[in-house]
């Protein structure tokens, strides 16, 4: 079993499917850009270090691509102009969320916080949207700090918020960067099946513990 004093969720692949939404905006853009579209199984793999990354993802339709800067400062404003508008039309929930947000927050005197690689401009709608907002006591976003993850710094940074120490701390994520960061911050680290890991089982970067649903945390995280 786990004993953490505070869990921290990443949102994309985690607490939320959010590729419906991203594919369509990534594919509407490169219609406006008169490029060919790239299909939501591409974005699939694309997803996970921020709005900035993913757009050069889908222009070059390469996870390592870095398009020419003229082409990408075009992309840049159209795909944020599209995602303010679709944040969460598309996005779901996946199963076991609420389940596992509820016995974490019966949990006494667990701290609960987010962190994600997505900007602020979007977590926010998008966690409100989807009613979850209010159930975490910090949302670090992709541009909240000057680094985001795979670094540790938003991780320490809500540990110190929160008067947590790292070693007391979990990360509940998806990605190797989430893998990565908790690492390198020296917390525990829980990574679901079903996330997005750009097409790779997250098993091959050995998380503490995988699991298929949020439903499964009361099985793995004490709360006395
Ligand atoms: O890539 C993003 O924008 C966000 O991804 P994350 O929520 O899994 O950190
Ligand atoms: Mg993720």
């Amino acid at each position: 079993m786990f004993k953490p004093k505070m869990v921290l969720i990443d949102v994309d692949g985690t607490l939320v499917d959010s590729v419906p939404d991203l594919a369509f905006c990534v594919d509407e853009m490169m219609k406006q850009l008169d490029m060919p579209v790239r299909g939501e199984t591409a974005v699939r793999q694309w997803v996970g270090n921020g709005v900035q990354r993913l757009v050069e993802r889908g222009l070059t339709n390469d996870l390592d691509g870095m398009p020419e800067t003229a082409l990408f400062e075009r992309a840049m404003p159209i795909f944020m102009d599209l995602y303010a508008e679709n944040t969460s039309k598309r996005s779901r929930l996946y199963d076991g969320v609420l389940e596992g947000l509820d016995y974490l927050q019966n949990c006494k005197g667990l701290k609960v916080g987010c962190v994600t690689n997505k900007a602020a401009q979007f977590t926010h709608p998008l966690l409100q949207d989807l009613g979850i907002f209010d159930r975490f006591e910090i949302v670090i976003s992709g541009d909240t700090l000057p680094e985001k993850k795979p670094h540790p710094l938003p991780l320490l940074h809500a540990a110190d918020a929160l008067g947590v120490k790292p070693e007391e701390s979990l990360m509940l994520g998806d990605s190797k960067s989430d893998v990565k960061a908790a690492r390198a911050a020296g917390f525990q680290i829980i990574c679901m099946t079903y996330g997005y890991n750009h097409g790779e089982d997250i098993r091959n970067y050995a998380p503490d513990a995988v699991i298929d649903s949020m439903a499964e945390l009361s099985n793995l995280i004490s709360c006395t």
